[in-house]
């Protein structure tokens, strides 16, 4: 069984170090299989592990997904081999390599269509509320798994394979492609309870849609703002204030609308706040962590500046030392506008 650990500091270099002392196990979990668990606590914004793919195949017809991951296991080498058919299959049949696949394969980043398998990371579970994130590293061509939040000793590792929304769309989404019924906290909470976690997902998209309407943008920026602080409050409470990357994207968002706008000074801290937020949970190194990084620096840059209107354009600079953290978020987000 496999067992590692990585520190903060060496998540711009190569791959896991062999005999770096555990930070997680590798073992049974009632229910699920194989998974990793915490073997001390491990802080928020700590790399835990990062791996090369063992390989990486495009979606394909089955017949021909099989034939293309035959070829290219025979050129892994044996162990690597070992690795790729160790891993759980959920879909037997006639096509094993393909059922292996579907069971384990990550995207190599948001929406890609490629998928990759790893030796350890293909062993971590899911949760509607995960501790942990995945990301792709496009530079690197590493993928990396960050502490989102603060996780105990003895805790599970986990990270999130839905694409949203409430638990009944989740569950059919989790069933259809990875063939498993997620009994996760929140899946198994009380019916009241998930209720109230459904309505805050189902929002969370409802305001997600909204934010992302150009036209609205453009033409009623003020409305999109506060629907950017509306999503935030709404994410915070649905993930106990751990978001993870949920949060950049709605950082940028809130970056673009101000900059489409001539807005420098807000574009700037929500820049800067969507960097700190992928520094966290996937390192300062993925391109998009560098390019929210040199935003915050020159917003105007951006592609958008100006875009839509320059009404924006002579906003003046309010520095956070001089105003209470409250009244700060409602000048950013320009909720007493
Ligand atoms: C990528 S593998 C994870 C490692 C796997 N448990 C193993 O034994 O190798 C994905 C599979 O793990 C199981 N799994 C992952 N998360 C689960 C969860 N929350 N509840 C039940 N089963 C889960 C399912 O069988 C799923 O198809």
């Amino acid at each position: 069984m496999d067992s590692g650990t990585v520190s903060k500091d060496q998540s711009s270099s190569a791959e896991q170090q062999p005999d770096a002392p555990s930070m997680f196990e590798v073992k049974a979990i009632p229910l699920k299989g194989i998974g990793l668990v915490a073997l001390q606590d491990i802080p928020q914004g700590t790399l835990i592990i990062q791996e090369k793919p063992l390989l990486v195949a495009h979606p394909g017809a089955p017949d021909a997904l099989e034939i293309l991951l035959s070829s290219k296991l025979k050129k892994l080498d044996k162990p690597s081999q070992r690795q790729f058919l160790s891993l759980h299959n959920n879909f037997p049949g006639k096509h094993p390599f393909g059922g292996i696949m579907r069971t384990n394969a990550l995207p190599c980043g948001s929406g890609s269509e490629i998928g990759a398998i790893y030796p350890t990371i293909c062993r971590i579970n899911h949760s509607c509320l995960p501790n942990s994130q995945n990301t792709w590293n496009s530079d690197t061509e590493i993928e990396t798994i960050f502490a989102i939040k603060p996780i105990s000793c003895g805790e599970e590792i986990t990270i999130s394979y839905d694409r949203g929304g409430p638990s009944a769309a989740r569950q059919a989404f989790l069933k259809q492609a990875f063939g498993f019924q997620c009994s996760c906290a929140v899946c198994s909470q009380s019916p009241s309870l998930l209720r109230e976690s459904d309505n805050r997902r189902s929002r969370i998209q409802e305001l997600d849609d909204q934010i992302g309407d150009p036209f609205r943008m453009m033409q009623n920026p003020v409305e999109s703002l506060k629907d950017c602080h509306s999503l935030l409050q709404t994410l915070n409470a649905e993930y106990g204030g751990y978001p993870g990357a949920l949060m950049a994207r709605l950082y940028y968002d809130a970056f673009q609308i101000s900059i489409a706008h001539g807005d420098k000074a807000r574009a700037s801290v929500f820049a800067e706040k969507a960097y700190e937020v992928r520094l966290m949970c996937e390192g300062g190194d993925t391109p998009e962590a560098k390019k929210m990084k040199n935003l915050a620096a020159n917003p105007s840059a951006h592609s958008s500046f100006m875009a839509y209107s320059s009404k924006w354009k002579n906003t003046k600079k309010k520095l956070a030392g001089e105003v209470d953290e409250e009244a700060f978020e409602r000048w950013l987000f320009r909720t007493s506008d």
